[in-house]
């Protein structure tokens, strides 16, 4: 069983990404969407979004980690994917996944899915900008509106030549409201000819199994669930324990320090509360702490009351 630890703008990031695969169980990362409007984005952005390309595109414990790209102009996104295999992302991912309708006068992310025809101009020019030897993945919902295209999409992206499709088991309008529909992810197996990865509403071991069951997908990705509970993925590979919250303590100690001790990461904060918010899902400290912070503003404030 394979493990990815998913995409989520605003929380999952190199900090992140370094804890959560030194605690384990993930085979792999993907990194916060850059957007890609009418540009060859500037080096910095990759190494901003993904400073693990500083190490050989590697997690401090070895963890391969992919950049995503969002846009919705072929050649531009196949341009920037060239750059980011150059620098280092182990493969390249396609998001077809964002809600926002419209961002900076350019379509992207799950808007997307009302145009397969589009979504396999964008997989083929970036298929063929990347080297053949680098993973072209992209990721998407079931569809806009509804599923009626769910299976075209998913075509569209197998035959412009993607090596593997994350499907996350919702459609935009079903935004994050549970169920996610893995039995649709089956579905679309049957009909697509590449390695298909399950995401959505995994919460535990149990949803795990299920998630697998339905799916008939063997391997998964992980985004809130593993946010809410840091061992989540070994927990599902290796039945470990749940964490417990001194260790879970730690962590947040080490997340929220990092605009005092690290780089300065302007929006740390709201990363910090976003991240208790998850934890409060498992962790009912978590859920005290995030009352006491929330109307916080400073770092350092936030860090004393996470360590008190
Ligand atoms: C706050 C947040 C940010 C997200 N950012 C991204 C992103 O940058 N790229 C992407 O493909 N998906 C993004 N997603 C979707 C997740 O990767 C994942 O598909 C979704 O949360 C469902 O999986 P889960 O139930 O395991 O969380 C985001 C989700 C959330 C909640």
């Amino acid at each position: 069983m394979h493990i990815t630890l998913a995409p989520m703008e605003g929380v999952v990031d190199h900090l992140m990404r370094d804890m959560l695969t030194q605690v384990g169980g993930f085979d792999l990362c993907v990194t916060e969407f850059v957007r890609i409007v009418d540009q060859l984005m500037p080096k910095r952005v990759f190494y901003r979004m993904c400073p693990e390309l500083h190490n050989q595109g590697f997690t401090p414990s070895g963890v391969p980690v992919k950049v995503q790209l969002l846009g919705q102009h072929a050649d531009w996104l196949a341009e920037n994917a060239f750059r980011a295999i150059e620098l280092g992302s182990h493969g390249v991912d396609l998001n077809f996944g964002c809600p926002a309708k419209t961002v900076n006068k350019s379509k992207g992310g799950a808007v997307l899915l009302r145009e397969p025809e589009t979504i396999y101009q964008i997989v083929r020019a970036v298929r063929q900008a990347v080297p053949k030897d680098q993973a072209v993945s992209a990721k998407m919902r079931l569809g806009f509106d509804d599923t009626s295209l769910a299976i075209a999409n998913a075509q569209a992206i197998a035959e412009a030549g993607a090596d593997s499709l994350v499907i996350h088991a919702r459609t935009k309008v079903d935004g994050y409201k549970p169920p996610a529909y893995w039995d649709w992810i089956a579905k679309i197996k049957q009909q697509v000819d590449i390695p298909i990865v399950a995401n959505g509403e995994i919460w535990n071991e149990h949803d795990a199994f299920n998630c697998q069951q339905q799916s008939e997908c063997e391997n998964v990705m992980l985004g809130r669930g593993a946010l809410a509970m840091p061992n989540l993925a070994q927990v599902i590979k290796n039945t470990e324990q749940h964490m417990p919250w001194e260790q879970v303590k730690a962590l947040l100690v080490r997340y929220s320090g990092y605009e005092l001790f690290g780089d300065k990461g302007k929006y740390y904060p709201n990363r910090v509360k976003q991240w208790l918010g998850y934890l409060s899902r498992q962790y009912p400290q978590a859920e005290a702490l995030f009352m006491r912070i929330r109307a916080l503003k400073s770092a350092e404030d936030i860090l004393r009351h996470i360590q008190s």
